[in-house]
């Protein structure tokens, strides 16, 4: 930790318990954050960004102890916080402030904009009515309202007008860090280049250093210094944003920075390089988290498969991991596109096709011995024998991603990320070609 570092996040963790019953019996966690550190330096902007559900907004709310974390160590300017006394609990929520994504909801509609942004002061001891306004009226000016605004009330501005009294509003009491959670994504585009140009303005005037969170890599590359890719509660890759853009060092990140290369939203993810979603917090995958869904997920060593080939047969052997192959389904599919009337009239041959063709995995590999293996866990999976096709499936198609959780490391690109293409027997030229592979397939 450097002398100009205002916020130190080491191994910060949130489980929600699953519990069943009326004694309330824990039966399971929600890993909603699971061991993520990182820094923030005073002025400096820290993006953290990921899909929906990656555990961002409860990260933001443990760091500001908003909800009190399960684990790890918050330092705010040196200071661990959580043990403190009741004054330095106020304190440092004097010196940190947050935004979140819907402004609406985060006020009161009795309250006038004035006496909303006021709140604060008040709260921290600022009996002084006429003081209290003015500090308001300039703090509105600062955000590019006006001090008539101060008796307006909620409804009657915009999106964009109200997360400008929203910033008012974590920004009166002079905070040094602002947290600001999807702060643009409920606002139209054309307002949403406006109020991430009143943030960057406002962290010139008043020093502040920023954690925006957001699942919008093009807000990441225009406002942040630096940049943390979250998945599943995990940071997999983290660097200045320059850097991370022009080289991204984890799939996930080349796959969400893939998502984003066209400007019109109905097409992006078009180049579908993040098939599925988020994997359930309570039942993470094993291994690398993201094993599930990478496009470039390391091969077993003895087999030689294209690269698309063997996601669909690790996507095959997770189907059998998860329980979620429905043979009885395929059957009847194939009993409505075909010639058969009765499932059971359908053969062992036509199902195992049909399970290659929902796997997107050819007829025939061009792999004799990967065929091999192939064909007899087919087979047993036609003869209901699930557990042991699958057992074949992990043996003789072993990777170290459905292993072994990578550690997030310094790449050769010089910064950070948690991924095993980094450290395959140390060769460095096999991730660079691997990732490369994954960008322009
Ligand atoms: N109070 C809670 N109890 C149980 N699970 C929770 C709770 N709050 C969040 N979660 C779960 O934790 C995971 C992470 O949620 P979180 O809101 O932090 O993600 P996010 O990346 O901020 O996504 P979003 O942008 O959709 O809010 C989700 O699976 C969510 O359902």
């Amino acid at each position: 930790m450097s002398d100009d570092t205002l916020l130190s996040v080491h191994d910060l963790t949130k489980h929600y318990p699953i519990t069943e019953g009326l004694l309330a019996r824990e039966v399971g966690r929600v890993r909603a954050v699971d061991g993520i550190s990182f820094d923030i330096r005073r002025g400096e902007t820290l993006g953290l960004v990921g899909e929906s559900g990656c555990g961002k907004s409860t990260a933001a709310r443990s760091l500001l102890r908003l909800e009190p974390p399960t684990d790890g160590e918050i330092r705010f300017d040196g200071e661990i916080v959580g043990n403190q006394t009741d004054d330095e609990r106020k304190r440092f929520r004097r010196r940190t402030g947050i935004i979140f994504q819907d402004p609406t909801s985060s006020f009161d509609p009795r309250l006038s904009i004035g006496e909303s942004v006021a709140e604060p002061l008040a709260l921290h001891g600022l009996r002084d009515h006429d003081r209290r306004r003015s500090l308001v009226e300039t703090m509105l000016a600062e955000v590019g309202l006006s001090a008539d605004d101060y008796d307006r009330y909620p409804h009657e501005l915009s999106g964009g007008q109200k997360q400008r009294v929203a910033l008012a509003r974590a920004l009166v009491s002079n905070p040094e860090l602002l947290v600001a959670d999807e702060p643009v994504s409920a606002l139209d585009v054309s307002v949403e280049a406006e109020i991430l140009a009143l943030i960057e303005r406002l962290q010139t005037t008043f020093g502040l250093s920023i954690l925006l969170i957001s699942h919008d890599m093009s807000v990441v590359r225009d406002v942040c210094d630096r940049v943390a890719v979250m998945y599943l509660g995990e940071i997999v890759e983290r660097g200045p944003t320059e850097a991370v853009f022009a080289d991204p060092q984890h799939p996930y990140t080349r796959a969400l920075l893939a998502s984003m290369t066209t400007p019109d939203p109905t097409r992006r993810g078009e180049r579908a390089e993040l098939s599925g979603t988020v994997p359930d917090p309570a039942d993470p995958p094993p291994g690398c988290r993201f094993h599930t869904r990478c496009p470039a997920v390391i091969q077993p060593p003895d087999y030689d498969f294209d690269q698309q080939v063997w996601r669909g047969i690790l996507d095959l052997r997770i189907a059998l991991r998860n329980r979620t192959l429905d043979t009885e389904r395929l059957r009847t599919r194939l009993v409505t596109e075909g010639d058969a009337e009765h499932a059971d009239e359908i053969s062992g041959a036509e199902l195992r096709t049909a399970i290659r063709a929902a796997h997107d995995i050819p007829d025939e590999l061009h792999d004799a011995n990967a065929e091999q293996v192939l064909s007899a866990a087919l087979a047993e999976i036609v003869a209901g024998e699930l557990a042991t096709a699958e057992e074949r499936l992990n043996e003789s198609f072993a990777t170290i991603c459905c292993r072994e959780q990578p550690a997030l490391e310094e790449t050769e690109a010089g910064h950070r990320a948690a991924c095993h293409l980094h450290d395959v027997g140390g060769e460095s030229s096999t991730a660079e070609s691997v990732l490369s592979g994954q960008q322009n397939g």
